[in-house]
């Protein structure tokens, strides 16, 4: 077992007030969780500050307490470590509390607003398909080899992402590819894990109710490739408008890919269609199984990162080849009778919405109407909602707007501010159900033969969270469902 002043190596301390010559059991960042011999680290959160719980946590027999400000009341059998950010200082702590698992392996993160799950998934596959042992840390499912270990956040604590890395370093992984959400970024999450390489995806709007303004979600993003070490990768975007920036102050080895103009990983689509994408990678010609120009980027970036790993071209291009997408993200069936197609996709941002509807609207071949069912997330960026519900109306024949994931919100409220999106010459395209099993069954009942549904916003999600309540749903079981219920 550490000792506490093994694990505080690299911290900026304050001052220490008691003996830190004592052994660590374990780390805490929720004061419910703690049990007799462990370290409380208090965070300042969005909702509550962890110093408010040091009592609490003396009380659950915690011998060592790491915070900003110093209570004024100090058990003497407790040790006090007082810290100049303690979200900071916790990172490095459980990296060195768990022997810096990061070091052991070669780690790549991937942030952006969306495709970090598809790249970190296809980078995992393509991997595990070349015969190394990997690890996976994403929204829809922590992975080693094998085996899967749910995931709570796209990004996990500080505490549980070092205890997982360590799972992995364990487990003998040489690959390690993760999600890097902005939130992670911001609190510190990633503080103690050494990355190998990091990639760009791009940046649009989300997540406005956390950073307040653009400019402040862009920083944050930036911070990671700012803080990357030069031996470390930089493998940006070129394609969208900040993709340059974010590698600005950086002093890894940057690289670049593009569709659009000259870059270390060039693509050009040759052919986008249900049946997948040909895509010219640097002059070779691949077929991939992925469908739509997004993830023509997504691919862009693997076979970037493959190559910034020292991994064979024509290898790399004949596994992704073979590939399948992540799960959720542009997964479609097809009905049996009127081939109706069905799409669930995990669109919840602005931008994923149009790049979805714009890759359906060029899969169209006839007059096959575009059908979508859409809602917003509660206790989520509010702005974000009438962007979404505009994006939709003006890209689909028909759009009815439903609930995501409530939370603590109320549904038909979340509606009301989407209604707000939609140009008064497009109202008659829409309609209204808060529930969204009928709204799946409405438009399935609305399709004519080789009609297109599109169900954007939960994607994986196996079910939906109303009140701090899960109850099961899933978008694609409910569509198959009501596909054959409804004969089609
Ligand atoms: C907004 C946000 O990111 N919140 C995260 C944050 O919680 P918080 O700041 O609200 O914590 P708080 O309640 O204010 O408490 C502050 C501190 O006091 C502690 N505490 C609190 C109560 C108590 O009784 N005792 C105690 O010790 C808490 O453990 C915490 O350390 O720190 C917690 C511990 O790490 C996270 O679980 C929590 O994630 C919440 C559940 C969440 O929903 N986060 C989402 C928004 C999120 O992180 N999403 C991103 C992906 C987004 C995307 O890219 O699409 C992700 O990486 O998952
Ligand atoms: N490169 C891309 N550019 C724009 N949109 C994309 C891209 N890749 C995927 N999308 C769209 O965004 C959705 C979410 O994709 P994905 O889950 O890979 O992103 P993410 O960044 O992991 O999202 P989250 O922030 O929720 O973790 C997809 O279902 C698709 O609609
Ligand atoms: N990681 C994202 C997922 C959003 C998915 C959507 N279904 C919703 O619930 O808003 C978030 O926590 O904002
Ligand atoms: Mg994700």
């Amino acid at each position: 077992m550490k000792t506490l002043q093994e694990i505080l190596y690299n911290v900026r301390i304050v001052a220490v007030q008691g003996n830190n010559n004592i052994a660590v059991p374990a780390l805490r960042i929720d004061s419910r969780s703690v049990t007799p011999g462990d370290v409380f680290i208090a965070i300042k959160g969005v909702h509550a500050d962890g110093h408010q719980f040091i009592d609490k946590a003396v009380s659950l027999g915690a011998t060592a307490i790491v915070c900003e400000t110093l209570p004024e009341e100090k058990p003497e059998n407790v040790c006090f470590v007082q810290v100049a950010d303690s979200a900071l200082a916790c990172g490095i702590i459980a990296g060195n509390f768990y022997d810096n698992p990061s070091h052991k392996l070669q780690l790549v993160g991937v942030t952006g607003t969306n495709g970090k799950t598809t790249i970190a998934t296809l980078l995992f596959n393509l991997f595990t398909k070349l015969r190394f042992h990997c690890g996976l840390i994403s929204t829809v499912e922590n992975k080693i080899g094998d085996e899967v270990i749910p995931a709570t956040h796209t990004t996990p604590d500080a505490i549980s992402l070092q205890a997982l890395l360590a799972n992995m370093v364990d487990e003998g992984c040489f690959y390690a590819f993760m999600e890097v959400s902005s939130h992670a970024i911001h609190q510190q999450r990633i503080a103690g894990a050494k990355f190998a390489g990091g990639i760009f995806s791009n940046i649009t709007h989300d997540h406005l109710d956390y950073h307040k303004t653009f400019d402040e979600y862009i920083r944050v993003k930036k911070l990671f490739f700012d803080n990357m070490p030069a031996a470390a990768f930089a493998l940006t975007n070129l394609d969208d408008k900040r993709g340059t920036v974010m590698l600005q102050n950086t002093k890894a080895k940057k690289a670049t890919y593009s569709l659009r103009t000259m870059a270390d990983y060039k693509g050009k689509i040759l052919e986008n269609n249900l049946t997948g994408l040909v895509m010219q990678v640097n002059e070779k010609e691949v077929h991939f199984r992925l469908i739509g120009e997004f993830n023509a980027y997504n691919l862009l970036a693997v076979y970037g990162a493959a190559m910034l790993l020292g991994q064979d071209k024509d290898e790399v291009l004949q596994a992704l080849s073979a590939i399948n997408g992540a799960e959720g993200r542009f997964d479609y069936i097809v009905s049996d009778k009127e081939k109706v197609i069905g799409i669930v996709d995990y669109a919840h941002t602005p931008d994923a919405l149009l790049n979805v509807l714009n890759t359906i609207n060029n899969l169209r071949k006839g007059n096959e109407k575009v059908i979508t069912v859409v809602g917003c997330g509660g206790d989520r960026d509010t702005t974000k909602r009438p962007v979404m519900a505009q994006v939709s109306v003006e890209r689909s024949d028909r759009v009815i707007f439903t609930s995501d994931n409530p939370r603590s919100e109320d549904p038909a409220a979340i509606i009301k501010e989407m209604e707000a999106g939609v140009p008064v010459h497009l109202q008659r395209k829409t309609l209204s159900i808060v529930d969204r099993k009928e709204a799946i069954k409405t438009a399935v009942s609305m399709a004519n033969p080789e009609d297109i549904i599109l169900v954007a916003g939960k994607g994986h999600e196996k079910y939906q969270d109303i009140h701090g309540v899960k109850h099961p749903f899933d978008d694609k079981q409910v569509l198959r469902e009501l596909l054959t219920l409804l004969g089609k």
